[in-house]
């Protein structure tokens, strides 16, 4: 609402520097794992609403599940993106349309991926694990986690999202998508031998594959060798509106279809490696996983894929993943923009500014989450954290813009370490058992671990 004028006042704090503010103290923070501390230490200073300025605009953070609610429900706070990833991914996304257009595009994308969806693609996700596990882990004495993970989660976005398979244009995508990554959070300069022209143009490239894609499947579902549940673009391809018109114009379908590899790969393969890093020192909740898991294999044949109804019985490994999650969120936070004045908490935010929201204020709240900085998933088994309040547990956002890919997130988490800890024990290579954020958390040298075989896959 907007607030009476002279009623409501910037909120305290200092807009730091002029352009670079108070940006690089952040990244610097977030390279050194200190981001917590940096955005704790705002709020203890200036308390739950203040100012501050990051990536070239003004910007209040705010604290707390009621200001967090006010962050996630607002409608004139629309989402906003770094420049550097409005340009590589495009303006016309789910990440950057608002109101009704929003609507339309998450509805489609909904229509993947929503659950009675995915639980026909975990046989397919089941098939692309065991693969992986047989030829990059099996018979190995070590490995390095964080490259292996993220192949693996991009194997099976590419799946299911274009219905790729292994091949050579798999592997290029691969490629281009490992360069727009590096990109996204760049100063976005279009110079020569920068990350941010490198990731422009691999995202040109990209954008080329799948429209390729995109091309071959309309013709295939024309001829009735594709159904709408082939994959992503087969489906976006078959929705229509109410006058019959494609309910997404080709565009549409490439760039939200990349912008759903890029939100869904990198985020998945941290939580996989961190569980990887985490399960290493906890014998306790390791044992407790792998007896979930012989459990559940007890009852499948030789062979058998897992299916929807045994990622049903993996209560305790989903609540180990969301520990996880809580201590070590791959969304740091994000960024809102107002598009009118708005009043929180008697704080004026006006039109124009940035929001910021971080995890992190709410995951590590004593008051919220008991002994916030121990790792206990049984914190997410029994109801007491499902009895925090509302907007407190931030992993996947919340709102009308929680993430799409929540429950496809869970269920390649869920079949992943079903066959990790069935078939494997595992150490840590590195003594120092830190990581950075870059801005998204990568462990020190991408974890290597100490492998030895337990079961043959
Ligand atoms: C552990 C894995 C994942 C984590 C931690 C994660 C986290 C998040 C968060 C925090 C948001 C909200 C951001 C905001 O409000 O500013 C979000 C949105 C989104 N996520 Fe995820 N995500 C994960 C997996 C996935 C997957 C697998 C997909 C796609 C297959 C995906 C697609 C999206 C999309 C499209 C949005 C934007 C939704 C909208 O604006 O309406 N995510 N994700």
């Amino acid at each position: 609402k907007k607030p009476r004028p002279g009623t409501a006042k910037l909120p305290p704090g200092s807009l730091g520097l002029p352009v670079i503010g108070q940006s690089l103290s952040l990244l610097r923070a977030m390279r050194a794992n200190t981001a917590e501390r940096w955005v704790q230490d705002r709020v203890d200073r200036y308390g739950a609403v203040s100012k501050l300025s990051l990536f070239g605009a003004p910007t209040v953070l705010l604290a707390g599940p009621a200001a967090n609610k006010f962050v996630f429900f607002n409608s004139a706070l629309p989402s906003q993106q770094p420049r550097s990833a409005q340009r590589i991914l495009g303006d016309k996304t789910i990440l950057e349309l608002m109101g009704a257009d929003h609507r339309r595009i998450r509805g489609a994308l909904a229509e993947f991926l929503k659950p009675d969806m995915l639980r026909l693609y975990v046989g397919k996700i089941d098939g692309e694990v065991r693969r992986h596990l047989g030829e990059r882990w099996a018979g190995r004495r070590t490995v390095t986690v964080m490259p292996l993970m993220k192949r693996l989660t991009f194997d099976i976005i590419a799946l299911l999202l274009f219905g790729l398979g292994r091949s050579p244009l798999q592997d290029a995508l691969a490629d281009d998508l490992a360069r727009v990554m590096d990109g996204i959070w760049a100063v976005p300069v279009n110079l020569p031998f920068t990350a941010f022209r490198r990731s422009l143009k691999a995202s040109a490239r990209a954008r080329r594959i799948i429209a390729g894609i995109t091309r071959e499947t309309k013709a295939k579902l024309e001829r009735g060798e594709a159904a709408r549940s082939s994959d992503l673009i087969a489906c976006l391809l078959s929705l229509t509106d109410d006058t019959g018109a494609p309910l997404l114009s080709e565009d549409e379908i490439v760039d939200n279809s990349i912008v759903s590899l890029v939100a869904g790969q990198d985020t998945s393969s941290i939580l996989m490696t961190f569980m990887v890093r985490h399960l290493a020192g906890d014998p306790d909740t390791l044992a407790a996983m792998v007896r979930e898991h012989e459990e559940i294999a007890k009852s499948k044949g030789d062979g058998e894929a897992l299916s929807w109804d045994d990622l049903a019985k993996m209560k305790f490994t989903w609540s180990v993943a969301l520990e996880t999650l809580r201590l070590v969120p791959p969304v740091f936070g994000s960024f809102r923009r107002a598009t009118q004045d708005l009043e929180f908490d008697g704080h004026l935010i006006p039109k124009g500014w940035q929001v910021f929201w971080a995890a992190s204020l709410t995951h590590r709240d004593a008051a919220i989450f008991h002994e916030p900085d121990e790792f206990k998933p049984s914190r997410f088994e029994n109801q007491s954290a499902a009895a925090a309040p509302p907007c407190s547990f931030l992993a996947f956002g919340a709102g009308p813009r929680i993430c799409i890919g929540m429950e496809f997130a869970r269920i390649e988490t869920l079949v992943t370490m079903h066959y990790l800890v069935r078939w494997f024990r595992w150490k840590l290579c590195c003594k120092e058992d830190t990581f950075a954020r870059d801005p998204m958390p990568s462990p020190l040298h991408g974890l290597p671990i100490e492998l030895e075989q337990k079961a043959l896959p």
